[in-house]
């Protein structure tokens, strides 16, 4: 049995951070543990209330998990603040953790501020270049390099740039994931490591309820990357789930929905586990 960690934010609603992490591990036959960086009141609609945990307590939770049970990937999500990155980075490095997956979360679909301002320095400088893969979407990736992509074209620009900024300048190897779930007209992802640009080219799935894609993605990729797949075969696998939990076209709340992991359970069963 692959042991996954989560260490995100707490959406109550359960369609995104802890919560779409757990279901997405879960589905994949995986057992999940959670590290959790803050406590959210939100749902489909948006985010009332965001109580960070003590980065203190987030190091003990970390002790906990890492002296007992020793997990085969690591997914990040929302991180909150500085002190909270710090300590996360350090008790990796510590642990000698595999597999990390960031989701460098900064605003929720709905508009909300998920990370302090002050703490994208601390996110670009201890947390990322320790990761195996990053997955920035659009707006994320206007934060870390500057360039807001529109095209497949300035995508594969933004993905380099971000790779030399985060790997190669830090003498490091990784990986960077620009999503572009929030192009108008596809679904098209951009993966860049040292040598090679892959892209995905996804066809845009005709449903509104998209909250959480971005957590279940990142969960889904480090799934794979336990199983011993590389990066480009985890993002590959990660995106048919996507694409089936999207299909199932699940309708829950007024605004934009949770995804409909039941249904990408067939799929994974089928094509990787049997
Ligand atoms: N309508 C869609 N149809 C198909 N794939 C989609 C759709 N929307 C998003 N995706 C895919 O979902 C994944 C997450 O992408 P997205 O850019 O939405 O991330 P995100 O903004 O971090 O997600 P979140 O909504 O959780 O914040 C990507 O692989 C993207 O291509
Ligand atoms: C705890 C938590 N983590 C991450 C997200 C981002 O997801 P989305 O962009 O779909 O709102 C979120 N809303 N809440």
């Amino acid at each position: 049995m692959k042991k996954i960690l989560t260490i995100a934010g707490s959406d109550c609603s359960g369609g995104a951070g802890i919560q779409a992490d757990i279901k997405t591990i879960t589905t994949h036959r995986m057992y999940a543990m959670s590290v959790i960086t803050a406590l959210t009141a939100q749902n489909t609609i948006g985010v009332s209330g965001i109580m960070e945990v003590d980065a203190d307590f987030v190091a003990m939770q970390m002790d906990a998990v890492f002296s007992d049970i020793y997990p085969d990937a690591v997914k990040i999500g929302m991180v909150a603040n500085s002190d909270i990155i710090k300590i996360i980075a350090k008790k990796l490095v510590q642990y000698n953790a595999k597999n990390i997956v960031v989701d460098p979360v900064m605003v929720s679909t709905s508009g909300s501020r998920l990370l302090g301002e002050e703490a994208v320095t601390a996110l670009r400088e201890e947390l990322l270049p320790i990761a195996a893969l990053i997955t920035p979407n659009i707006p994320e990736t206007k934060m870390l390099c500057g360039i807001e992509p529109t095209s497949e074209e300035e995508m594969e620009q933004a993905a380099k740039k971000i790779f030399t900024q985060v790997y190669q300048n830090n003498g490091r190897d990784g990986a960077v994931l620009v999503k572009g779930g929030h192009l108008i007209d596809s679904a098209v992802d951009v993966l860049r490591d040292q040598s090679v640009t892959y892209v995905y080219h996804g066809y845009k799935i005709d449903n509104q309820n998209t909250h959480g894609t971005g957590c279940t993605l990142s969960s889904a990729i480090a799934c794979n990357l336990a199983n011993g797949l590389n990066v480009y075969e985890s993002v590959k696998y990660a995106k048919k789930y996507i694409n089936l939990a999207l299909q199932a076209k699940m309708n829950l709340g007024a605004g934009s929905g949770p995804l409909n992991h039941m249904a990408a359970n067939t799929w994974i069963s089928k094509e990787i586990l049997d």
